[in-house]
């Protein structure tokens, strides 16, 4: 793993570890401090997530999330990545349509450095669009919460079995269409374990169980300093540690090893 870190990963090498087996890992950063300090330890992807509405803004959601913000943290990142690949949420509202999809995502790829864009829902026509442009897409199915006051409460997905069937069906539909990874969030295990064997794109799960390809946290729940109260599916990995680089190195291995997550962070 060492001699390798700073050979900078493409989505053929994260989708080399699907296929060999080898669970890919991930967290989320939002600026050059803690990404330089992930990407050393060897974590695979750094995702330039939205939810820094939350951790990083105080907002209740991440809806408040613009894309110049998206653009400065994606830059923030990419700036000290030397191997991880990189991975920047399209924020609420800036792929309500062709044209301000393929606009917001060049800028992430073009102002903020990153690899590739991710955008929640089964938003068929802005796949298919993107792809066409040449801009790797990873889908994102499951908890959306950028839909969080259509759904009414951060919970579990895909419990019935029209909704799992659902979820199945549009994470195939997905991957026709292009897209390059798929996040599932917050669904029961045994469904994603099932939808990660049906895709051959990388699967990563956040309160999506063991069964996925990978595993991705929010940085700031596993290092137990969150403003809101850390989600049943995260862990503190700071419990023994003194230091931040120790806590990532320990859900590094954790995650390629198959330890975590662990029944009690599944649904
Ligand atoms: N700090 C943080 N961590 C996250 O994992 C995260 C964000 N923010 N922001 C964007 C989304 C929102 N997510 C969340 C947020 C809260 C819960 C949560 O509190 N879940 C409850 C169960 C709630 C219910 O069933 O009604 C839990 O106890 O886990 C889950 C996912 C995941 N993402
Ligand atoms: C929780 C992950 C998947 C995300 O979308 C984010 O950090 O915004
Ligand atoms: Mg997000």
């Amino acid at each position: 793993m060492n001699q390798l870190i700073d050979k900078p990963l493409s989505i053929n090498d994260i989708t080399t570890m699907k296929r060999k087996g080898e669970k890919i890992s991930c967290l989320t950063a939002y600026d050059a401090s803690f990404a330089a300090v992930i990407d050393k330890v060897g974590i695979d992807i750094l995702l330039v997530g939205d939810s820094l509405g939350m951790v990083v803004q105080g907002y209740g959601t991440t809806i408040p999330v613009t894309i110049e913000q998206m653009v400065y943290h994606t830059q923030c990142v990419s700036r000290v990545r030397k191997r991880a690949y990189i991975i920047a949420d399209m924020p609420f509202m800036t792929y309500s349509n062709l044209d301000d999809a393929a606009r917001n995502a060049a800028q992430l790829l073009q102002a903020g450095g990153a690899h590739m864009v991710k955008l929640e829902g089964a938003r068929v026509d802005c796949v298919r669009f993107l792809v066409e442009q040449g801009i790797p897409v990873c889908g994102h199915l499951g908890l959306l919460p950028q839909s969080i006051h259509q759904l009414g409460a951060y919970s579990v997905q895909g419990k019935e079995p029209e909704a799992a069937q659902k979820l199945r069906d549009d994470a195939q539909k997905l991957q026709e269409l292009g897209a390059g990874m798929l996040v599932l969030e917050c669904v029961p295990a045994a469904l994603a374990k099932q939808i990660s064997a049906e895709l051959t794109i990388p699967v990563i799960g956040i309160g999506a169980g063991i069964g996925c390809d990978g595993q991705v946290l929010v940085l700031y729940d596993m290092l137990n300093i969150g403003v809101n109260k850390r989600p049943r599916f995260s862990k503190n990995f700071m419990t023994g540690f003194k230091c931040v680089e120790e806590a990532i190195t320990a859900y590094h291995l954790a995650v390629k090893s198959a330890e975590f997550p662990g029944l009690e962070h599944s649904f």
